[in-house]
């Protein structure tokens, strides 16, 4: 695993945040107008929907201010590319409609949402905001570019309202899950059979052409639902549209093969391509809230949820996967501990204060074993540690170093101080075979007859499998 990557956007970074801002915007304004191919306006006009993105996902970023330098971005980079004069300062407020409205309406459902319930992507909500969105924003675009257009009001209207709401349905998926995986994620051959299956079905929608060969790419897209985390399907889905919107809009894909591409057809094929992408998006969003779900199931079946150890079956499950079922260890160190009259802990000062003290038990062992065991709780106030790897010398030692701490360092609840000890059975085995549950099996009930030795001998002890001479008067030892 390695450490999350930090998100460019930071509260704190208020220079570096207006400079991503001023980058993103003339960036993605170049991209839009390199795609003027027919007419005046763009094809595909990315900008509206990254920014709207960007705003709707870091919520300290919706301040006038990070606005008002996105506005003057578009202004400046009309200034020096167009001759668009005044009109431009309408035309980039329509693209400001756009991501104000989208942003606003998305920081509006997450300050309503706790973060733990919040969906990886509401899909229905991006459409219809979406919608909003760019029903707003193309009316304030026509208005502005009506002396610019050659188009008359309806059409210009019909124009830039698809571009906006197919462009905000494709990109937005993206930019709001997109993440720097978590951990080297290696790419399978069979993982890209759902991709070559896009691009092949798009292959087919240019060489069949028709209406109905936008849909092609369709299984292949719910294809990669399946097979695809949330973003990447997102980014398929964005690939696969801009292609499809490209391909239309410079006639490789042709709906009738007599005319020439008429605005109202692009206008059609714009809009089923969004409405497309509502599928595939639905069904990843619910592939990846099954996924979510289950892996909390498991969770809650493998950890004990009052001290955060394993639970008995979640350290056998571990125990029976890899790394620890197929790898030589050469050694194995077991021990089971039991808290000291943990039932007057209880009867004294209630089943709460027994609670408070298993939770802090459970932090402070976690934390002692670290990275050389696993710790889990085999029910009541016992638990297992198990070592593999780790001799038998050095097993006694962790043994006794926890058994010092809970000693030396009494625990606190509420205005109480309560001083508590534990007893620990020790055993241990060199390994000659791979995997550890084996040895584990065995080791078991010999820690078990130490542990039931250190507490007839008085409790507060670790009693092992032999004495390496620690030189500690608490260990007792003992031969199997
Ligand atoms: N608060 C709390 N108590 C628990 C839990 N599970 C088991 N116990 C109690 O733990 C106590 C265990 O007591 P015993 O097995 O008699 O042992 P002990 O008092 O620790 O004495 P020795 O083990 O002989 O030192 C019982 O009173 C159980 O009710 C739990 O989840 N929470």
């Amino acid at each position: 695993m390695t450490e999350p990557v930090q998100p460019f956007f930071r509260p704190e970074r208020t220079l570096i945040n207006a400079f991503g801002i001023i980058i993103l915007t003339s960036l993605f304004y170049f991209f839009g107008a390199m795609l003027r191919l027919i007419d005046e306006l763009s094809l595909f006009w990315p900008l509206n929907a990254v920014m709207a993105g960007v705003f709707a996902r870091y919520a300290f970023l919706n301040r006038p201010h990070y606005y008002l330098l996105s506005y003057a971005a578009m202004l400046v980079y009309d200034a020096i590319t167009t001759n668009w004069g005044v009109a431009s300062l309408a035309i980039n407020l329509s693209n400001m409609v756009f991501i104000v409205t989208f942003a606003m309406l998305m920081q509006r459902d997450a300050s309503q949402v706790k973060g733990d319930e919040r969906p990886p992507l509401n899909v229905l909500k991006l459409f219809l905001y979406c919608l909003i969105a760019s029903a707003l924003c193309a009316l304030v675009g026509t208005l502005a570019s009506i002396g610019i257009d050659k188009y008359k009001l309806w059409p210009l209207f019909a124009d830039w309202f698809s571009e906006q709401f197919s462009t905000g349905v494709l990109i937005l998926p993206w930019v709001l899950t997109v993440r720097w995986p978590r951990s080297k994620t290696l790419v399978s051959p069979d993982m890209l059979w759902p991709f070559m299956a896009v691009v092949a079905s798009v292959g087919a929608s240019v060489l069949i052409g028709g209406a109905g060969s936008l849909a092609f790419p369709l299984a292949a897209l719910i294809w990669c639902a399946i097979r695809y985390s949330l973003p990447v399907t997102c980014l398929v889905m964005l690939i696969t549209g801009v292609a499809e919107i490209v391909l239309v809009g410079n006639s490789t894909i042709q709906f009738n093969t007599a005319a020439p591409l008429e605005t109202a057809q692009l206008f059609s094929a714009r809009l089923g391509i969004a409405i497309m992408a509502l599928c595939p998006l639905m069904v990843s969003t619910s592939v990846a809230s099954i996924n979510a779900l289950m892996l909390q199931v498991a969770r809650r079946a493998n950890y004990d949820y009052l001290t955060g150890a394993l639970s008995r079956s979640g350290l056998l499950e571990t125990l029976k996967k890899p790394p620890f079922a197929d790898t030589r260890y050469g050694s194995l160190c077991v021990m089971l501990i039991d808290i000291d009259y943990f039932k007057r802990i209880n009867d004294s000062y209630g089943h709460e204060c027994g609670d408070a003290v298993l939770t802090a038990f459970g932090e402070r062992a976690i934390r002692a074993v670290g990275t050389k065991g696993l710790v889990a709780r085999m029910g009541g106030e016992e638990f297992v540690v198990v070592c593999p790897g780790v001799s038998l010398k050095e097993g006694l030692e962790l043994a006794e170093q926890l058994r010092q701490r809970i000693a030396d360092y009494p625990f606190n609840w509420q205005e109480k101080t309560l001083s508590i000890t534990i007893s620990i059975g020790l055993s241990h085995q060199d390994c000659i075979e791979p995997g550890v549950i084996d040895a584990f099996t065995r080791l078991m009930p010999v820690a078990d007859r130490h542990l039931y030795r250190s507490k007839q001998s008085g409790r507060n002890q670790v009693t092992s499998t032999s004495d390496v001479g620690l030189g500690s008067g608490k260990v007792i030892s003992e031969t199997i």
